[in-house]
């Protein structure tokens, strides 16, 4: 059992984390705040969102009788998260920063702040997920690995947002929600003098960008460079854009003059062109494969990998979407995911995440879709998985000792 008399709490001014903080408090811990400032600029309106989060956070703490200290890391969010965003953008991807948001600044220059600076036995946050080590690390053990598990809320489960996080910092992390379900968690925030907070909006999506508009923003950052969008069956130019990076894999691309709806296919970077297709359906937007950069998993390499064996699990890589089987290949260090049916608008730059039943075991970069059902010709919302399984293995020089039917 690990002896916890410190718990630093990450407080944003919002219901989840003031739930926590009020759960931690009647557990009897020594509970400290800290109210992380991952950003300093003011929008175009002139208000700095954190500045009224940090308001929040402040009532908060003062009610609960529980010291909040503002601890600024800009700098950690600006290098390790803010600069590869733009990196990505400039590249064509579609990054997702929330997901290096936790790994570098809440679970590494906070955590390490937290256990260093402030001396604290372990961490706690308000996001819905769960450890094998329990709520309140009730079944740490020294000697083993911690495993990342779904919340009992599947549809506020935020483990595809932690699929990026070390072993070190989550070995000593509470998540005292994971067994609630959101509505619970605002009832007990009402119940307990906390309305005001429970009615607060819910922060969605990238933390710093608030309500602003994304192209404008963006350009702030990235040049802008037109180029052309083009239909991807007929060959034709149908449109020109401000830049590959105002556009994600999926989106409705509002092309001035057209009637019909296009949307965006794929990005050709080196040309600066975006591919269009007529129709959300569109057959070249479905793959039912993909490939990856190296993986990063939560606690250690799967056996089925280490024994140069196929990996069966489970694939999503958006949080509103159903999870997908898939079968893991390793191929050098990357992988290939072969999915069992087809996904529509698979997205370089966003994360594969994997899942055995309730267990998130890591995750790996999108790099690259895999052919579209309209490269494969067929033209048919089915898989494709077959007919190509054995180019792949030859392709991708993929040693692997088994090859399985769904
Ligand atoms: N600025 C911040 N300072 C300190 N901790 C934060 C901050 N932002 C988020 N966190 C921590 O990370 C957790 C998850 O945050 P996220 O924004 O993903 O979810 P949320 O459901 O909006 O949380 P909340 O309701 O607490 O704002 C929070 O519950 C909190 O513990």
């Amino acid at each position: 059992m690990l002896k916890i008399r410190k718990v630093v709490i990450g407080i944003s001014g919002g219901v989840d984390s003031a739930v926590t903080a009020l759960f931690l408090k009647h557990k009897g811990y020594n509970v400290e705040g800290v109210f992380m400032q991952n950003w300093d600029i003011t929008d175009e309106t002139g208000i700095c969102k954190s500045d009224e989060d940090y308001k929040d956070a402040s009532f908060l703490c003062t009610k609960l009788n529980i010291p909040l200290l503002r601890v600024n890391f800009v700098k950690q969010y600006w290098n390790e998260v803010f600069s590869d965003l733009i990196k990505e953008y400039e590249t064509g991807h579609t990054p997702n920063p929330d997901v290096l948001c936790n790994r570098y600044v809440k679970f590494d220059a906070f955590y390490h702040h937290a256990r260093e600076t402030l001396n604290a036995d372990a961490i706690a946050t308000g996001h819905y997920a769960r450890t094998s080590f329990g709520s309140y690390l009730e079944h740490y053990q020294p000697n083993k690995d911690v495993h990342l598990l779904k919340a009992v809320d599947k549809k506020k489960d935020q483990t595809l947002f932690l699929c990026q996080v070390n072993q070190r910092a989550l070995r000593k992390t509470m998540f005292p929600l994971g067994s609630y379900v959101k509505a619970d968690v605002k009832k007990i925030a009402v119940e307990n003098g906390l309305e005001e907070i429970a009615k607060k909006k819910e922060s969605m999506g990238i933390c710093f960008i608030g309500t602003r508009n994304f192209p404008k923003f963006i350009s702030e950052y990235v040049n802008n460079k037109p180029g052309n969008f083009i239909d991807i069956e007929s060959g034709l130019i149908v449109g020109t854009h401000q830049g590959i990076h105002q556009w994600t894999i999926g989106q409705r691309a509002n092309i001035e003059g057209l009637p019909m709806a296009y949307f965006t296919v794929k990005k050709d970077v080196k040309n600066n062109n975006i591919y269009v297709a007529q129709g959300t359906h569109h057959s070249s937007l479905y793959t039912d494969l993909l490939y990856t950069s190296k993986p990063h998993w939560i606690h250690s390499r799967p056996t089925e990998l280490q024994n140069g064996n196929i990996l069966e699990c489970e694939f999503k890589f958006q949080h509103i979407e159903e999870f997908i089987r898939c079968q893991l290949y390793e191929s050098n260090e990357a992988l290939v995911v072969l999915l069992e049916k087809t996904r529509r608008a698979i997205t370089p730059g966003q994360f594969a995440v994997f899942y055995k039943d309730d267990e998130c075991l890591g995750s790996a970069k999108i790099v690259q879709g895999g052919p579209s059902l309209q490269t494969l010709n067929s033209g048919k919302n089915e898989s494709n998985a077959w007919r190509y399984k054995e180019q792949l293995f030859s392709k991708y020089n993929i040693e692997c000792n088994e090859k399985k039917d769904w």
